[in-house]
């Protein structure tokens, strides 16, 4: 039965919804209805369309997505090369919308380091792996001595096993080896943010697992917290949470844990694919679950006492 609500109610309602914590109030970063347009010769582009992500400190994922769903745009924006157009966005306490261009610089150097899919991006071809990992650190213009700022150069070098190659340069590395130092230079200065654009993208198989063993080593050893795009099932695999992006929104989320056997005492790992909810109420279902229902425009919906079914429209039938 409903009753009239008093105004002594309605003013309790208020105070609550005031004291409820914010969207992400607690993840590092804090993606909430992010949009950004791209306007090129009087055609507009949606490339993010509301896109809402929560990544909690320390977690290391992976972010996936056919090609043109707006991947590269949200790390842009995540790296502070790139501006929103609506929304909010915030990385460790920074807000990515209102920052000033001082602020920015200092964003990206400190705040968040990234490693592109292109080696050649990552590294100044005259400097040495060592150099390449003191420069940020020289920058960034903290008043660590030379001395120090080469040592640690080399602790990171060390950590991520791309201490034999410290005075080469990049031409005389492998691909997979520039990318390890790669990862040493996004750490040069703490970052609380590792971001990766498709870091294995130009490597086969072998060479991507000890780059991806370099970015795990960031996240169990330094608690960096991580997140990688990746077209790479390999990677995506490896990391406990993945988030696929559709059309500029995040859609599905696969989720890894490990369970232990209790008799055999063997593990292994369940993967379970969750559908986003937005906040407000929206539900994007996968093309394949549609399609194979011939689900279009309208559907059905029962709440039953443990789950909601979804049917196909039968109006006019
Ligand atoms: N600077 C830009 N100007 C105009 N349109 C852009 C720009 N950058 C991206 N887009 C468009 O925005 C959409 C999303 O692009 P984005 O590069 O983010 O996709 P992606 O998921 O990273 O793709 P890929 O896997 O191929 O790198 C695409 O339609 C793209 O053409």
């Amino acid at each position: 039965m409903t009753t009239n609500p008093t105004l002594a109610d309605l003013a309790d309602r208020v105070t609550e919804a005031r004291n409820r914590p914010a969207y992400g109030h607690d993840a590092l970063i804090t993606c909430d209805r992010l949009v950004r347009i791209f306007s090129t010769d009087g055609v507009e582009v949606q490339a993010l369309q509301g896109l809402d992500l929560l990544v909690r400190e320390g977690e290391l994922m992976a972010l996936v997505g056919a090609s043109g769903s707006g991947k590269s745009t949200l790390m842009n924006i995540l790296a502070g090369l790139d501006t929103p157009t609506a929304g909010a966005a915030r990385v460790a306490g920074r807000d990515l919308l209102t920052m000033t261009a001082r602020d920015r610089l200092a964003y990206r150097r400190e705040v968040v380091g990234f490693v592109w899919q292109q080696t050649s991006r990552n590294l100044l071809p005259y400097l040495t792996a060592a150099q390449n990992v003191a420069l940020p650190m020289q920058l960034s213009g903290t008043r660590a001595r030379r001395r120090a700022r080469a040592e640690r150069a080399l602790e990171l070098l060390e950590l991520l096993e791309a201490a034999d190659f410290r005075d080469r340069r990049p031409h005389e590395m492998s691909g997979g080896q520039q990318q390890r130092v790669a990862v040493a230079v996004a750490l040069a200065n703490s970052p609380a943010v590792l971001l990766a654009d498709e870091p294995t993208g130009e490597l086969d198989s072998h060479t991507a697992a000890q780059v991806f063993d370099a970015f795990r080593t960031a996240n169990e050893r330094l608690g960096t917290t991580v997140v990688i795009v990746t077209h790479d099932q390999a990677v995506a695999g490896e990391v406990r949470r993945t988030v696929a992006i559709r059309d500029g929104r995040t859609s599905t989320e696969v989720l890894r844990r490990s369970e232990v056997d209790a008799t055999t005492g063997h593990e292994t790992v369940v993967a379970r694919e969750y559908a986003m909810l937005d906040r407000a109420g929206r539900l994007q279902l996968p093309a394949e679950y549609t399609q194979a229902l011939g689900m279009r425009d309208r559907v059905a919906l029962e709440l039953e006492q443990d789950h909601i079914g979804v049917w196909p429209d039968d109006s006019e039938g």
